[in-house]
């Protein structure tokens, strides 16, 4: 059994004027596993976070992580974990390098402050001042911060915002290097890209709820495929096989488009294909899309909006309502 790490229990949240930030969040990550954290703008992320880091206290619930509550016991839990805020703040006079050195200074066991600057891309911008930097690069000191302590925990805030693509990469590298190697990571980003690549689990934050949670594969499982088309013209979804038994659970139409729904697409795009050959219906613009992370997030962000566009009057003529078979 992994050894927990972090442990979260009906987290609450609650800023000055009764606003509830975060509203019972659970969750566990195990050392040397990834969790990502992802939602909207305002979704409680990074209050999440800052309650894992000890820097306030809960409203409500439980937090436990390397087995000790982080606000109440940060004596025994700030030595070993590692924090990349979304602002650093460091004094904007000092070198990059005496930045790093002056923080070293305050750790038992530091990495070496050159060592450090190259593994996070500064080794050459090690005599610049902080208020020369990039913002790319204020990134990429804010991370040599947080590792410098070898941390056994390491909490990345939006660690990749502000950095080229290049340097994303860079960084996702040298994250999934210091997974391998043992360390436990909670991240919070915006790209959906970036916990694909790195999340060995993840948990989408909405309203400061869990609305999803698990293995990248299994969130994006619980959500439809998609096969659209276009009928040609005389042709309607009635002339169709019956949906269900191409495995489709719902589909909506605008015009002569229509877009169909399964959890089991290579049976509804097999049915679909030999129906049109049978036929001798060719099917304009065809398209067959897997489920994506990027389908689950819009779904659960915007709650009551469909990402299909159901119901929608395109190209002038009123759709046919949607039906879900
Ligand atoms: N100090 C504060 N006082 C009052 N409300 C706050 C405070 N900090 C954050 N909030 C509110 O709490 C909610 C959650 O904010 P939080 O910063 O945790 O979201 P987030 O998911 O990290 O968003 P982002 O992706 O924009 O960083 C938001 O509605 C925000 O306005």
């Amino acid at each position: 059994m992994t050894d927990q790490v972090i442990d979260v229990t009906d987290l609450r949240r609650v800023y000055g004027g009764g606003f509830e930030a975060v509203r019972g969040v659970s969750f566990g990550v195990g050392r040397g596993e990834l969790f990502a954290l992802l939602g909207t703008n305002g979704a409680g992320k990074t209050s999440t976070m800052e309650l894992l880091e000890g820097l306030a206290a809960p409203a409500g619930g439980r937090v436990r992580v390397l087995g000790h509550d982080p606000y109440t016991e940060r004596s025994a839990v700030r030595p070993r974990i590692g924090v990349m805020l979304q602002e650093g703040g460091f004094p904007a006079e000092l070198t990059v390098a005496e930045t790093v050195r002056m923080w070293a200074g305050c750790t038992s066991g530091a990495r070496p402050v050159a060592k450090t600057l190259e593994t996070v891309g500064l080794g050459k911008r090690a005599g610049v001042r902080v208020k020369q930097l990039s913002g790319g690069e204020k990134r990429r000191l804010d991370l040599a911060m947080a590792l410098i302590g070898r941390p056994e925990v390491l909490f990345l805030d939006e660690p990749t915002t502000g950095l080229d693509a290049e340097g994303r990469r860079e960084t996702w590298e040298l994250v999934r290097d210091l997974r391998d190697n043992g360390t436990t990571v909670l991240l919070t980003t915006h790209y959906l890209e970036e916990a694909e690549e790195l999340a060995d689990r993840l948990a989408i934050l909405h309203e400061g709820r869990i609305a999803a949670e698990g293995r990248v594969a299994d969130v994006v499982a619980a959500q439809p495929s998609h096969v659209s088309f276009e009928l040609p013209e005389g042709y309607f979804v009635g002339d169709l096989p019956p949906l269900a038994e191409l495995g489709v659970s719902g589909h909506e139409t605008s015009g002569r488009r229509v877009k169909l729904r399964t959890h089991e697409l290579q049976r509804a795009a097999t049915g679909l294909l030999l129906w049109a050959r049978d036929a001798q219906v060719e099917l304009g613009a065809l398209d067959v899309r897997a489920a994506s992370l990027e389908e689950a997030f819009l779904r659960i962000a915007r709650p009551g909006t469909n990402t299909d566009g159901a119901g929608s009057t395109r190209g002038g003529r009123p759709a046919e309502k949607e039906l879900t078979v």
